[in-house]
């Protein structure tokens, strides 16, 4: 159904059967994307602008109009990158002009700011600070029944796996123990609301020194405190049935060099358990560097005449 939307629309604007991607962030996972989007890794996306503040040293470049999306055949994964700055844009008007679908991957703040309009617009929201929807108005205000507007929230699984599993199994009935343990080093999980000797101890664990648990309590208290670390604490909950019995441990490992994190689930049809061990994206280490290529999967799952899909 969304998916002829987008060919009808991209047909009628004269662009092909493409995907026009509207990105809101320009940071680790942004610029991954925005960067895949150029090399034609996702066939039949196309970037169509990039929205930051201007704030961050690396996104600060001038604003220039968006190209609109050019009808071209996608390149293969392979093809070499595309040397071009971004398809920067002033606001979300302009962002909304030049996208089928907008990717916020810009913070929880932002989902906040930019959510709302960009479903009132008609457009689908791919969501990957998930945490935002712990604020019960925000989750009410974004998933209000599609009558109301024509954009879909769509939550990307990010950082985690298994989830596929999670949502099938909990349609068959609650689970019983829903759990996500995330293990990172200790400097990214340092919060601005922390006393200066937790912050401090933290900062100064060093390799070989044991594993300190920095939160233990609920998904929405985890998303809500850690907003740069527990979005997937957040994607469970939802994924689960939007439980608010999801247990969420967050661990500061002095020798992490992988970001950890291990999803436990009791249901009526059995039990299951995931671990995923990913790389820091080497941009920003508090963000795993699966989450820009779960984006283009998810963009991918998207894109108008797809013939098959592992959905
Ligand atoms: N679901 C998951 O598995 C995960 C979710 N996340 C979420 O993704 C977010 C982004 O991660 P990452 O790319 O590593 O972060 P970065 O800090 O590397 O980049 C953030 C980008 O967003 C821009 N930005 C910040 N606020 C706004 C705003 N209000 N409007 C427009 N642009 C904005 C920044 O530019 P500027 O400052 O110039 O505006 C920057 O380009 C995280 O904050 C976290 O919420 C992260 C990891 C995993
Ligand atoms: O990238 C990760 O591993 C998880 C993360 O930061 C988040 O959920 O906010």
């Amino acid at each position: 159904m969304f998916a002829s939307r987008y060919l009808e629309d991209g047909v009628a604007a004269g662009h092909g059967a493409v995907l026009r991607v509207g990105l809101i962030g320009h940071g680790a996972i942004g610029s991954s994307v925005a960067d895949a989007l150029r090399r034609g890794v996702v066939p039949g996306a196309v970037l169509g602008g990039v929205l930051t503040r201007g704030h961050t040293a690396a996104t600060a470049a001038p604003a220039a109009t968006a190209a609109p999306a050019a009808p071209t055949a996608p390149a293969t994964p392979a093809a070499p990158a595309a040397p071009s700055a971004p398809a920067r844009v002033r606001d979300l008007r302009e962002l909304l002009a030049s996208a089928d679908v907008v990717v916020e991957a810009a913070g929880q703040r932002a989902l906040r700011e930019h959510g709302p309009a960009v479903l009132a617009a008609g457009r689908d929201l791919l969501a990957v600070s998930v945490g935002a929807l712990a604020d019960e108005a925000l989750f009410r205000e974004l998933t209000r029944p599609a009558a109301a507007r024509s954009g879909r929230l769509l939550i990307c699984p990010g950082a985690l796996g298994g989830l596929d599993a999670v949502r099938a199994a909990a349609l068959a009935g609650p689970p019983a123990t829903v759990r996500l343990t995330s293990t990172k080093a200790p400097a990214s999980l340092v919060q601005p609301w922390m006393d200066g000797a937790t912050a401090d101890r933290l900062r100064s664990l060093r390799p070989g020194d044991e594993p300190v648990t920095v939160f233990d309590g609920d998904a929405r208290e985890a998303a809500t405190r850690f907003p740069r670390n527990a979005n997937v604490a957040a994607t469970l909950a939802l994924a689960a049935g939007d439980r608010a019995d999801v247990r969420v441990r967050l661990v500061a490992a002095p020798d992490a060099r992988l970001t950890r994190h291990v999803v436990e689930f009791a249901g009526p049809l059995g039990e299951y358990r995931f671990e995923l061990a990913n790389l820091p994206d080497p941009a920003n280490p508090a963000t795993s560097a699966l989450v820009a290529p779960a984006v283009l999967r998810s963009l991918a799952d998207l894109v108008p005449g797809v013939a098959w899909l592992v959905a």
